[in-house]
């Protein structure tokens, strides 16, 4: 079962996302800022038009920078931009030769957080070969060679923090969604796996279903045997539902002795299947630790969703239906209707 690399990295998880709409805020205010220097450096040189069109820049600049201040902008205006620094530093190469050079390397930076990674290596390779092309005419071959590489290393060692960052996000993520006792999705991430796969199930116009697995009676277990012996119990309970799940379903430990199964592009059918197999394994085989050995059953509440359900109701149906699942005696798994 794939419980962590299935789950959505969104939202609150999302601390590279997050860093991004910051450096992102820096680079287009920073930028108008910048550009709006060199405008009035222009206007002092009497160069009005250049001036002017200076300026016009650095305000579109500041522009997308305060309508886009808490959200990412769309890909398309980010390659807007980073056409619009391109030719900048284009032209001002051209004018002033090797100066010209310096503004490279920041925008080549700036390639890194602007763009999802489908479309990253395509924009920085067009960058660098416009930059390339400048170069090698505007300086002479000793020096265009020399900063040509020390362009590639810059993209090298932009690429390798990259995939740190994605490597190193995963295993916070990790750590901080694991329930330490039953290796399952902590219990404060239910609503955003459940409202992932509600998305999810809306945008593949596909089924989904959940169901919500209660040890029964599990006071009177730990009462009995002791609450070392109950955990033992869970963490061996979890991982029997774990050993049933595919590797699309998610398993959220969403309190003390109950889990909640997620099941994507699943009907209610093969759904109850699943979750009848995991109260059966959950029952079958008596859990041991150390010279006890207890038989412990389940009950399951199963609900599909429903079009236009709430995650908070989707929930509450299959809650109904443990509900309804205990009252029954226990040691079964109901279906919402
Ligand atoms: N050992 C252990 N017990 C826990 C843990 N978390 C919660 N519990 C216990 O799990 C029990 C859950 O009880 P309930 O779900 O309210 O009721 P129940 O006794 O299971 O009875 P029914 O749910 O009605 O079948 C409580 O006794 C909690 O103390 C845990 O991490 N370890």
């Amino acid at each position: 079962m794939n419980q962590l690399s299935a789950t959505p990295v969104s939202g609150t998880f999302d601390l590279w996302q997050h860093f991004r709409l910051l450096a992102m805020r820096t680079i287009y205010f920073g930028s108008g800022i910048v550009i709006a220097g060199t405008a009035v450096y222009s206007a002092m040189q009497s160069n009005w038009p250049a001036g002017a069109a200076l300026f016009c820049v650095a305000m579109g600049f500041v522009l997308i920078g305060y309508l886009y201040r808490n959200e990412l902008a769309p890909q398309w205006i980010n390659f807007l931009v980073i056409c619009c620094l391109g030719t900048l530093v284009s032209v001002s190469m051209k004018s002033s030769g090797i100066l010209g050079v310096y503004w490279m390397y920041p925008i080549l930076a700036m390639v890194f957080f602007m763009f999802d990674k489908t479309i990253f290596v395509l924009v920085i390779m067009l960058i660098y070969a416009l930059f390339a092309a400048v170069i090698y005419q505007v300086l002479p071959f000793d020096y265009a060679w020399r900063v040509a590489i020390s362009m590639l290393v810059l993209i090298g060692v932009g690429a390798a923090f990259l995939v740190m960052m994605a490597s190193m996000q995963r295993k916070l993520y990790s750590a901080a969604a694991t329930d330490s006792l039953t290796g399952c999705i902590k219990r404060e991430y239910l609503s955003e796996m459940v409202q992932h796969a509600i998305t999810k199930a809306q945008r593949a116009k596909q089924p989904a279903s959940l169901v919500q697995i209660d040890m029964d009676s599990f006071q009177s277990v730990n009462d009995r045997y002791g609450y070392l012996f109950g955990d033992k119990v869970l963490q061996e309970a979890a991982a029997r539902i774990r050993s049933v799940a595919r590797p699309t379903d998610t398993v959220i430990r969403s309190s003390g002795a109950e889990f909640v199964v997620i099941f994507p592009n699943t009907g209610c059918k093969e759904a109850a299947e699943l979750a009848t197999d995991m109260l059966d394994r959950i029952r079958h085989d008596p859990f041991s630790v150390k010279s006890l050995t207890v038989t412990v059953t389940a009950s399951g509440g199963l609900a599909e969703f429903k079009p236009d359900q709430h995650w908070g109701e989707w929930l509450g149906a299959a809650d109904s239906a443990l509900y309804q699942a205990k009252s029954q005696g226990r040691n079964r798994l109901k279906v919402a209707q």
